[in-house]
């Protein structure tokens, strides 16, 4: 299922998608500085609307990026915070490796287990119609899924995002496919996900 393409890029071959994965992107000396560096960013557990409640997600959230980036997601309006040296410096060696542009990084932290992110697209109106998402994992491994979002004749996508590891998903893979982080009752320690995108409406 997978292939080398170049480099450490592996190509995951999936109808409807383009994904590609690089599993040790990041040295196990600079994961280990990164995980101490990132506990301080400025984490946040957003409130947000699921048919007309208010519940708080299960993980944290922290926005970084360039001053004009704005971003929401189901009725949050995220304050951005100004780029970390650390944070700028990835986005910097992630454009290199990725050929790609981003301007902002959404961090989660899953705290353990019960923390998740449920089934959704990064297909906001703000990301374009083909987004490019670079996602850098590290601490815990946890399990990532993917569906289609009409093609029952598919199997869904599980992958085990390693820590160190780059997954990137751009073309049409948001506009067909879903994703998740599912909830587990494995003990597992947490686990720190940064979402490199570019933010296309400077409004
Ligand atoms: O934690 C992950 O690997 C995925 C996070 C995610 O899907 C998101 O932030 O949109
Ligand atoms: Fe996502």
């Amino acid at each position: 299922m997978q292939s080398e393409l170049f480099g450490g890029w592996q190509t995951i071959d999936c109808p409807d998608a383009e994904l590609r994965y690089w599993p040790n992107w990041l040295s196990s000396n600079r994961h280990d500085q990164l995980v101490k560096a990132l506990e301080h960013l400025n984490w946040d557990q957003s409130v947000i609307t699921i048919a007309g409640r208010k519940v708080l997600t299960p993980r944290l959230n922290a926005w970084y990026g360039d001053q004009y980036a704005r971003y929401g997601y189901s009725g949050v309006d995220m304050p951005i915070n100004p780029w970390t040296d650390e944070l700028e410096q990835l986005r910097d060696d992630i454009q290199s490796d990725t050929a790609c542009k981003f301007n902002s990084v959404l961090a989660n932290l899953y705290r353990d287990g019960s923390d998740s992110v449920d089934w959704h697209a990064d297909d906001e109106d703000e990301l374009g119609k083909f987004p490019t998402i670079a996602s850098l994992s590290l601490g815990a491994p946890r399990k990532f899924l993917m569906r289609h979002r009409t093609r029952r004749d598919l199997a869904k996508i599980e992958l085990i995002l390693e820590p160190g590891s780059l997954l990137v998903m751009s073309g049409p893979t948001q506009k067909y496919w879903l994703h998740k982080i599912p909830k587990t009752k494995e003990p597992v320690g947490a686990r720190i996900n940064l979402t490199f995108r570019l933010i296309i409406q400077g409004n």
